[in-house]
């Protein structure tokens, strides 16, 4: 009976499932005929139009085949539908055999649910490579987001950007090869702390002051105001970063030095760290620039009657102590960066010991990263040195495996390596002098340009003495996100600068320095291999806000056994003409028994005594005593025309007096030095200057191109150079024969009248243009020394008060001056200021 039931039962279920196959058999016939009859009416209208094609026939096939597919569709939808729900009422009935079963059961379900529920599209393949979009469903938030993401994905693909963007991310993809590379070694140096990156919710102030509580001076700020409360002279020695240049001098303030109207003076060798050091001071005191916090450097005085702490070139605190011989007004002076031994630091020291001894409540310090300490304490009658352990970020240096044949070369193929293949970060390149860095920026450049726009931007961003101020301060701009700036320096950036974002340092091992043949009695600046302490100063720039690389283009080799420990003091590099000069405008006659940290050999003294002595100190003709003092008042001119410094005219001769009465009035006029220009002159150091300014000059232009052949040859006016003009104008004196203008670009001369012949109408000749508001962009250039290879030249520009130092090849100038006859090279050895070192 069972097996029966059994039977009948599979009878049904066959009976069932043939009958459900018949009924699909006629579904599909049917379909096939609602299709066919389409299809018959599609033929019977194709008929009625013109026969556009011979191979209608295959057409049709087509189209018949076509409509199978669509009607074969049709039915497989309602067949999957019904066994879904067969299955659906298998399971209910539970019926379904395996687990399998009805496990595929549920995903079918979950999945035709989901399919009919939402609304679905799928991305385009192309779009998404990886998918990652797919399944997108328009109707959950998530979606939303993913849907704005991808919109946002492509709209950027369409539009057109500018900049590098993100090239610095994708050009992590990446790989570029150079024609050659530079392989560096790897050594770390100390790092005594790590900091951790600060809280961004403070304000600005907060963070400066927690940032001042990081340095590695902050433990020791107790002790060393306690070490500077006991001694008169106090040597300190720290790390650079460790925090010297600018939080001493507020210890000292905090401590109450700045109490009853005193100052507190900390010197540095070079205009732009003194600018940068009080720039930053101030900010961590919170107060404004050139109030409480100041600086003091040639044309430029950013000091108030409120200024307690004044940062200054060592040049410009040699000057004010002609002004305030026993510096009355200053209770602590911190002379910064002593080991750079500048002739004005040496000079100086030799000043300030003198000074405390009748001044016993003025504190000094000697402060430097990496100098000689027992030199200077033992200079000081065994001063005490103070130590200042630890450095704010460790720096690693790298070095290259084999010395580098062109050093510029290695230095850029370092640069764009550190580009492409190490994280965000800025670099300084130190190379030798504005040649360089202008070659090198090109190179650059070209290179960025070669590697097409795969990588992020660079921008090149030069720093040395010639650049304009206002171009100088570009180092400090930050870069747009994603570019990398790339600072190309001489040595100005070596000592006290701070440049915000430098990660990386590249030191090409070389600078130039100021050299002297006392054979020929001629200076001239040199390109040289730098010392350890400088090679130490250029890696500290890489660890001033974070932790930093930095790559030796010299082998560790070289660095351990060729280099000097320290640099050769300028007093004996330089022509000691010019310390005589200085020195005697101090008031000082006794030069050969002025206390000098190193003194110079004394009859090398002596023969620069002679020789002044010949130009007139005392002992020459009328005539040479009157030409060094017109060029001893010269000397004075700007600083008279800027800070109204009082003329030392008590130590100048009678004839000195003279002109510096001249000076005086001159520089009572605002406008008063302006040279009338001739020719354009188109050397790039005499950029910026607006030619269309000069041709409106005064009428000199048609007088100059005189042939000059009938004028006195051009030697008898050597040596009595006074100014020259920014486009190569200059103005050669001779007390009996008068002025004569050499044009530089045009190798022309021509005597002026002979009104202008003495000095005071020369001047009354300047001063005459003076009224002429037309004419201020124009430059006083004045000559204030000469060597053997280089003049050097300064110029003043009136419009933005930017001073700038340019040196004239000397080989150049007596190639033009050939023309005019024998030019007296050693005419031109004549010494008014020297290179001064704060015009660096
Ligand atoms: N302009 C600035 N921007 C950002 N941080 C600065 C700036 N100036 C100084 N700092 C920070 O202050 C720290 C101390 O600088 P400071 O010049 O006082 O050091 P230093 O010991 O005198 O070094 P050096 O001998 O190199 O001049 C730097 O390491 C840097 O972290």
């Amino acid at each position: 009976m069972a097996e029966e039931r059994v039977i009948s039962k599979k009878q049904r279920d066959y009976g069932s499932e043939r009958w459900c196959d018949q009924q699909e058999s006629e579904e599909i016939e049917k379909n096939t005929r609602e299709c066919e009859c389409d299809a018959a009416a599609t033929r019977k209208r194709k008929l009625m139009e013109p026969r556009l094609s011979p191979s209608i026939s295959q057409e049709k096939k087509n189209e018949i085949e076509y409509l199978r597919k669509v009607s074969r569709q049709k039915y497989l939808k309602k067949r999957e539908a019904k066994k879904m729900e067969e299955k659906r009422v298998e399971i209910e009935e539970g019926n379904q055999k395996s687990r399998l079963d009805k496990e595929i059961y549920h995903l079918i379900n979950k999945w035709t649910t989901k399919v009919d529920d939402t609304k679905y599209y799928r991305m385009p393949e192309a779009y998404d490579p990886k998918q990652v979009y797919q399944h997108y469903s328009q109707e959950s938030a998530a979606a939303e987001e993913k849907q704005q993401d991808w919109e946002g994905h492509q709209m950027g693909k369409a539009t057109l950007t500018y900049g590098s963007k993100n090239k610095k991310q994708r050009s992590d993809d990446y790989r570029f090869i150079f024609d050659f590379s530079v392989n560096n070694l790897d050594q770390q140096l100390p790092s005594d702390m790590l900091i951790e990156d600060k809280s961004r919710q403070k304000s600005a102030f907060e963070m400066l002051q927690e940032d001042r509580k990081t340095l590695p001076i902050y433990p020791y700020h107790h002790s060393l105001l306690q070490a500077i409360e006991d001694y008169q002279v106090l040597v300190i020695v720290g790390e650079t970063g460790s925090g010297k240049t600018t939080q001493i001098p507020q210890y000292l303030h905090e401590a109450g030095y700045t109490k009853q109207g005193l100052k507190i003076g900390c010197t540095q060798p070079r205009r732009v760290a003194a600018m940068s050091v009080a720039t930053r001071v101030s900010q961590e005191m919170g107060v404004k620039l050139g109030h409480e916090v100041g600086y003091s450097i040639r044309f430029e005085d950013h000091t108030s009657a409120h200024t307690v702490i004044k940062y200054m070139t060592d040049g410009m605190l040699r000057r004010e102590i002609i002004n305030e011989p026993n510096l009355a007004s200053y209770s602590v002076l911190m002379v910064d960066e002593a080991h750079e031994r500048t002739l004005s630091t040496d000079i100086l020291l030799g000043l300030l010991k003198d000074l405390i001894k009748s001044r016993p409540n003025l504190k000094l310090i000697i402060s430097s990263a990496t100098l000689d300490a027992v030199k200077f304490s033992d200079y000081f009658d065994s001063a005490p040195i103070f130590k200042i352990p630890g450095r704010k970020y460790p720096v690693e240096i790298h070095y290259t495996t084999t010395p580098e044949v062109d050093y510029i070369d290695a230095a850029i193929v370092t640069a764009l390596q550190i580009h492409v293949t190490q994280p965000p970060g800025d670099i300084l390149v130190f190379l030798t002098g504005q040649q360089e860095i202008e070659t090198a920026e090109e190179i650059l450049k070209h290179r960025m340009r070669g590697l097409g726009t795969k990588i992020a931007e660079l921008i090149t961003c030069p720093i040395y003495t010639n650049l304009p101020a206002q171009l100088q301060t570009k180092i400090f701009d930050p870069v747009p996100d994603g570019a990398r700036k790339v600072v190309l320096a001489t040595n100005i950036a070596e000592t006290s600068l701070t440049i915000d974002g430098i990660k990386y340092v590249i030191d090409s091992g070389f600078a130039k320095v100021k050299s002297y043949n006392p054979k020929t009695g001629m200076e001239s600046l040199l390109v040289n291999s730098i010392c350890k302490a400088s090679a130490l100063q250029r890696a500290g720039r890489a660890g001033r806000t974070g932790p930093g690389k930095c790559f030796r283009i010299y082998t560790s080799y070289n660095f351990d056994k060729d280099m000097d420990d320290n640099i050769v003091p300028e007093i004996q590099r330089t022509n000691l003409g010019n310390v005589v000069l200085i020195l005697k405008s101090l008031g000082i006659d006794d030069l050969a028994n002025f206390d000098f940290i190193d003194p110079p050999p004394v009859e090398s003294l002596i023969k620069a005594l002679e020789r002044l002595g010949h130009v007139g100190t005392g002992h020459g003709s009328h005539e040479s005593r009157s030409t060094l003092s017109l060029l001893a008042a010269v000397s004075q001119l700007s600083s008279e025309l800027e800070h109204g410094i009082t003329l030392h005219t008590q130590q100048l001769k009678p004839e000195m007096k003279t002109a510096s009465v001249q000076q005086q009035k001159l520089a009572s006029s605002s406008k008063a030095v302006k040279l009338p220009v001739g020719t354009g002159f188109s050397d790039q150091d005499f950029h910026p200057y607006d030619q269309t300014e000069a041709s409106d000059g005064f009428g000199l232009q048609n007088t100059m191109t005189t042939a000059g052949e009938e004028c006195p040859p051009l030697q008898v006016f050597v040596p009595g150079i006074l100014f020259c003009s920014c486009d190569g104008l200059l103005a050669l004196y001779n007390p009996k024969l008068g002025i004569a203008l050499l044009n530089i670009a045009t190798r022309k001369h021509r005597v002026l009248p002979q009104f202008w012949s003495d000095f005071d109408s020369f001047l009354k000749f300047y001063d005459g243009f003076g009224d002429d508001s037309a004419s201020d962009a124009y430059k006083l250039v004045r000559i204030v020394s000469s060597g053997e290879s280089l003049i050097e030249v300064i110029v003043y520009n009136l419009r933005d008060n930017a001073l700038r130092k340019i040196d004239v090849d000397f080989s150049y100038f007596l190639e033009i001056a050939h023309g005019f006859g024998t030019f007296v090279r050693g005419a031109l050895n004549w010494l008014v200021g020297g290179i001064d070192s704060d015009f660096f």
